[in-house]
């Protein structure tokens, strides 16, 4: 039984959906605790009502990005986690972190990189005139939003289409995405090779990972 942190920020959908996928039985896995920055996030709620250990570390508390990031770590290694994954966490995370998590960090990106990394992704593909839009799950490196692209979730951006209207489009994808590449990983099918290479199944994934087309 592979063991799962998850950290969070916000509303923790994505959260839900994870807890509600593994919830199904059918992949080896449990989400042993939830991890927020933002003591007020509904994804702890989320987590309690799942009666899952729920923490939260304000970043507001430490005096550096540095020493916020060590704590963190030291909170999460006493899970003893298989996987982290990243789940609207809205935090850059230093070198430090990101190599220790190495191969087992995920986060998913709500636009279809190496498209918009950074934040404001929905407006940024609106204002850009984007016919294709989507998410994004893909293995954390030091590069914010950088790191090897595992699977990305399609979708056409609608004439209609608002921010507003494409994230709640865009979220919709992300709860398929997102625990399918868990699934992998728990199922000890993806790896990260030294050279960056995403593998499903010993196969090289191309380089925008695997593609999932809205239905
Ligand atoms: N080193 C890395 N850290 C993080 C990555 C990554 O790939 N490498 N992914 C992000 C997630 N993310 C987008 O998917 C993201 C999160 C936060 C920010 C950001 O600018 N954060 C600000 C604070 C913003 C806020 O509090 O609202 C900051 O940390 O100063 C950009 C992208 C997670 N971390
Ligand atoms: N740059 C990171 C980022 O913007 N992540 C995004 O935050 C949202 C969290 O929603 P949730 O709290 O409902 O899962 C998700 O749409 C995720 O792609």
């Amino acid at each position: 039984m592979k063991r799962l942190v998850v950290l969070i920020s916000g509303s923790g959908s994505n959260l839900q959906a994870i807890l509600d996928y593994l919830a199904q039985g059918t992949c080896p896995a449990q989400v042993t605790a939830v991890i927020s920055n933002k003591s007020d996030a509904y994804g702890l709620e989320r987590a309690r009502n799942a009666g899952i250990p729920t923490f939260s570390l304000s970043h507001k508390d430490f005096s550096s990005r540095e020493a916020f990031d060590a704590e963190l770590m030291t909170l999460i290694d006493s899970q003893h986690p298989d996987l982290v994954i990243l789940a609207g966490f809205m935090r850059i995370l230093t070198p430090e972190f990101t190599r220790h998590y190495s191969g087992r960090l995920f986060n998913i990106h709500p636009s279809l990189l190496p498209k918009y990394k950074g934040l404001n992704t929905h407006q940024r593909a609106i204002e850009a005139g984007d016919k294709l839009h989507g998410a994004t799950v893909h293995f954390v490196t030091e590069e914010l939003d950088g790191g090897p692209l595992i699977v990305q979730g399609q979708l056409d951006i609608n004439p209609e289409d608002n921010p507003d209207s494409l994230a709640q489009r865009v979220h919709i994808l992300e709860h398929q995405i997102y625990p399918m590449a868990i699934d992998w990983y728990c199922c000890d099918r993806l790896t990260l090779s030294p050279d960056g290479t995403v593998l499903l199944d010993n196969a090289s994934l191309p380089s925008t990972g695997h593609i999932h087309r809205s239905s």
